[in-house]
């Protein structure tokens, strides 16, 4: 088994994804090589999309996924979309099935170069998301942060799309909100025992959201899919949108806007957006060493 594997540097409306391939091998990642990884400005992410080979009849692919600091992630839809357009452009195959933990996900490439990820069913039940405390109407539940009677943020609604978040709604543009300092504290709330990820969500119409996100396990992010997913199906269900919505990243660069819709039929999210290829090289999975390929500028860590 060769010591390195290829990698490309990408990203999902800012969301910085490094996509390895670990097809024809029995390793990992590992959280060291991932920690290592993240440590240089040039490889700084939020996730790793580790492709596998498939696991199961019918799938294309096993993705693993992992966040900046090593931790494992059971959903990413910015990456999913990155994972999709990698394949796309080595095979022309436009049509994914993959398998993670959290089960299947089917992609597709259109014509235009977007990508649309069904990332399958929301779950709103307490002890699944998961809560520490029941809740039996997890749309909004009883959580603040800030003096007590003057919260900053409260009452958020809660989901999992396989990973679970946290939306706080709020009146005004999320990004005059100090998030790198709620964040954390949130992220890391005894309400959340395997923390969440935690939005801010403006509703601008029935049809549009400006969301910003603190991602678990990688902190301030540019755009985060899941987020952009479970904050979508939070605003239908609580009746702020309909079904289908346009998510604009408020952080992302030209604030880029995600298309969500919340399938009547079968209950399943379908996430639309586009993914850009940065530049690719090589790294050891294990250690994280890594070099750029020369067509992109000889350089190795
Ligand atoms: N950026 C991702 C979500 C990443 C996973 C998250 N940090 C977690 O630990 O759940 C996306 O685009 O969905």
């Amino acid at each position: 088994m060769s010591a390195t594997v290829e990698f490309a540097k990408m990203n999902g409306l800012g969301n910085k994804i490094l996509v390895v391939d670990m097809r024809g091998r029995g390793d990992r990642v590992t959280p060291a090589a991932a920690i290592a990884l993240n440590a240089g400005p040039d490889t700084q992410f939020d996730q790793i999309m580790a492709i596998h080979d498939p696991k199961a009849a019918g799938t294309d692919a096993w993705i693993d996924i992992l966040n900046s600091d090593g931790s494992k992630a059971q959903a990413c839809g910015n990456g999913t979309r990155c994972v999709v357009q990698a394949l796309a452009s080595e095979t022309g195959k436009k049509v994914y099935t993959f398998q993670t933990v959290a089960g299947i996900l089917n992609a597709i490439e259109h014509e235009d170069g977007t990508i649309s990820v069904d990332m399958g069913k929301p779950v709103f039940e307490w002890d699944k998301i998961p809560l520490a405390e029941e809740f039996q109407d997890t749309s909004r539940i009883e959580l603040q942060i800030g003096p007590i009677d003057n919260p900053v943020l409260h009452s958020p609604s809660v989901a999992s799309m396989g990973n679970p978040h946290a939306i706080f709604w709020v009146d005004r543009d999320p990004m005059s909100f100090d998030l790198g300092r709620f964040g954390p504290l949130l992220e890391n709330h005894p309400m959340f025992p395997e923390r969440a990820n935690i939005t801010l969500a403006q509703v601008t119409s029935q049809s549009s959201i400006t969301t910003r996100t603190w991602e678990r396990g990688a902190g301030l992010t540019l755009a985060c899919g899941s987020a952009a997913c479970a904050t979508a199906v939070s605003a239908a269900r609580t009746r702020r949108t309909g079904r289908e919505v346009a998510v604009k990243v408020a952080s992302s660069p030209n604030q880029g806007v995600l298309t969500i819709e919340w399938r009547e039929r079968d209950g399943h999210v379908i996430m639309t957006g586009p993914a850009e290829w940065e530049w690719s090289g090589t790294l050891d999975p294990s250690t994280g060493a890594w070099s750029r390929d020369a067509a992109h500028g000889a350089e190795a860590r």
